[in-house]
């Protein structure tokens, strides 16, 4: 089924809903609610469920939209049309201010940085005389086309579902992109990300200013909606709800966050409705089953309920075909560069007291490979991390082609051209193959997020995915490329990794353990692709503890023991070489 059809039919199902003779305008209204909920929640699950960032704050923001709104066309009579631009611009501003403050913030001091402005701004709207204090202002203009004035809740439910549906596909545009594929690498942790040239900081800034501006524009609904603004409906309180109403729903999931909030607001509805009849009045016992149903929900369908309920109805959305003639331009050599590639000049790490790497020396040249073996703890892993910039050095230097690299950021080392992969893999479960390599090419696309979301990135956009795909097939992973990438074996997974480490179309590859969990006629055909891209005039840095592989792979290796270099040279002097046979035996004893 192409992908834009179920959009097409629920946009039919939602136009007809209040045309059905004999529905009740209360259902209406819950009909409203639920919309003004879900562009609330479709933000959280951008920012939460995508972005990995919890905010329990996002209340506020429709509070920005709301009062902004609110307070123009009261007091300066500015048409709500008008106040919708200012409305979304005070929100997204607002998001600038605090999410510089907000998104540096990890662990759960994020989530608990949302709940103290979340609490702050809540007070700061109730004491605000300008603002109405606690009674707000009322009065608020309605939506208004020509001499159509939107009073009743069926005119302005067409107003409100639309901005859902634009919503919706905006979110799903900007997910199917390459902004996208950084937003959702994010969740992972922002190593991976960064050694990709993603600007993490500046990626989740963006989601957050998003969710912020979705939330705003709820916020600037529901003023013309009810009419009147109060500080209650953007307190904390509403805040824990909209996050409930993400994570019900499938906080990962743009279609989660509007069938989380018909559940959440439908259940709430209903307890609230028969309880009450049932137990006599007794005071709010409706919020208690709420709390224990959602609780029961949660543990039925942990990822949320449109997951749960996608997996049921067998349908499969086509994805576009990938454009295999899109081609990115390839990166410019220099074909008269000459001294090593790579020079590690006595670089050295130390935690505290731990000397990791102890004044390391060695080179990488042009089309080389080399190994960099030694025991466990050695300090390889470590080293790699200096030469990519994802650890600062304690001392030393790192030059790639003549050029400082030690203590650039990860996201200039691979823009100069060295792309890694990683011991312990670093992919996206649950994105395919083929978005995962993608990322490898993030440097290589230039994309931004509003052309994305209109679409307007469909060439650039198959160039990389034509790229990836190339990649993918060079690696032998082609009848894997729209399997996500969790449902891979470990072996097949640091084959991924690979791929997208040769998106970034690198001049030198760092491998850490790339033979780790592969079978011997996968090793044979790493093996022959690596000697294959060297041939090509790749060079390749590898760390690798199966010695079968390295022995028979290495131009030349370099030893590590205890952070120190014990010995360099070509496999057969390192084979005998006593230093390293000791090195060795000792680690085994
Ligand atoms: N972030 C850190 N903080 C403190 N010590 C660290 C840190 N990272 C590494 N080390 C220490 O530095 C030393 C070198 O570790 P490293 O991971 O580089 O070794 P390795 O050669 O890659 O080992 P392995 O083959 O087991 O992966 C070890 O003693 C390790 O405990």
């Amino acid at each position: 089924m192409p992908r834009w059809l179920p959009i097409l039919l629920f946009a039919a199902v939602m136009t007809a809903l209040p045309l059905i003779p004999g529905m009740p305008p209360f259902w209406i209204v819950l009909l409203d609610n639920i919309g003004l909920a879900a562009l609330v929640a479709m933000g959280l699950v951008l920012l939460t469920g995508v972005g990995g960032l919890t905010s329990f704050g996002q209340a506020a923001f429709c509070g920005f939209g709301a009062y902004t709104t609110a307070y123009l066309a009261t007091v300066y009579g500015v048409s709500p049309w008008l106040t919708l631009p200012l409305s979304l611009l005070v929100a997204g501003t607002a998001a600038v201010l605090l999410g510089l403050m907000t998104v540096r913030l990890s662990g759960h001091y994020l989530p608990l940085g949302t709940i103290a402005w979340g609490i702050s701004l809540y007070y700061l709207f109730s004491k605000l005389d300008f603002l109405g204090r606690n009674d707000g202002i009322s009065q608020v203009p309605p939506l208004s086309i020509g001499s159509l004035q939107m009073f009743d809740p069926e005119t302005i439910y067409f107003v409100i579902w639309g901005m859902v549906l634009i919503s919706a596909v905006l979110t799903m545009n900007l997910l199917d992109s390459r902004t996208g594929r950084a937003i959702r690498a994010l969740r992972r942790g922002h190593i991976a990300a960064e050694a990709f040239g993603v600007q993490t900081a500046r990626a989740k800034l963006l989601v957050f200013i998003y969710a912020a501006v979705l939330a705003g524009l709820s916020g600037w609904l529901y003023a013309h909606f009810q009419r009147n603004v109060n500080p209650t409906p953007f307190g904390p309180q509403a805040g824990i709800e909209y996050l409930f109403i993400a994570v019900v729903g499938g906080a990962g999931y743009v279609w989660g966050g509007v069938l989380g909030a018909a559940i959440v607001i439908i259940l709430k509805e209903v307890l609230q409705g028969y309880l009450p009849m049932l137990f006599g009045g007794q005071g709010q016992l409706e919020i208690i089953v709420f709390g224990i149903l959602l609780v029961l929900l949660l543990q039925l369908a942990p990822g949320g309920v449109w997951p749960w309920l996608s997996s049921l109805i067998p349908i499969k959305i086509r994805r576009s075909r990938v454009d295999a003639s899109a081609a990115l331009t390839p990166r410019e050599r220099t074909p008269g560069a000459t001294g090593p590639l790579l020079k590690v000049e006595r670089a050295r790490k130390q935690f505290g007291g731990v000397v990791a790497v102890n004044d390391v020396s060695f080179e990488v040249d042009a089309r080389e490979i080399v190994a960099l073996i030694g025991p466990n703890g050695a300090g390889k892993s470590t080293t790699f991390n200096l030469i990519t910039g994802i650890l600062t050095t304690t001392g030393g230097r790192i030059e790639l082609h003549g050029k400082p690299i030690d203590n650039a950021p990860p996201q200039d080392v691979v823009q100069l051209g060295i792309a890694r992969t990683f011991q312990h893999v670093k992919l996206v479960p649950d994105m395919t193959v083929l978005e995962n390599v993608a990322i490898g090419a993030h440097l290589r696309g230039n994309a931004g997020a509003l052309t994305s979301m209109l679409r307007l990135d469909r060439a650039d956009e198959a160039k990389l995915l034509a790229e990836a795909t190339r990649q993918i097939e060079r690696v032998g992973l082609g009848g894997e490329i729209d399997q996500l990438a969790g449902s891979l074996s470990l072996g097949q997974q640091r084959i991924v990794e690979i791929a997208r480490a040769l998106c970034a179309d690198p001049m030198l590859l760092l491998l850490d353990e790339p033979a780790a969990g592969l079978r011997h006629m996968e090793k044979q055909r790493l093996a022959a692709l690596l000697r294959q891209l060297r041939d090509g005039g790749m060079s390749v840095l590898l760390v690798e503890h199966d010695m079968g592989f390295v022995m028979d792979l290495a131009d030349r290796i370099v030893v590590l023991d205890f952070g120190t270099r014990i010995a360099e040279g070509t496999p057969d002097a390192i084979k005998t070489n006593p230093e390293v046979i000791k090195a060795y035996l000792g680690a085994l004893a």
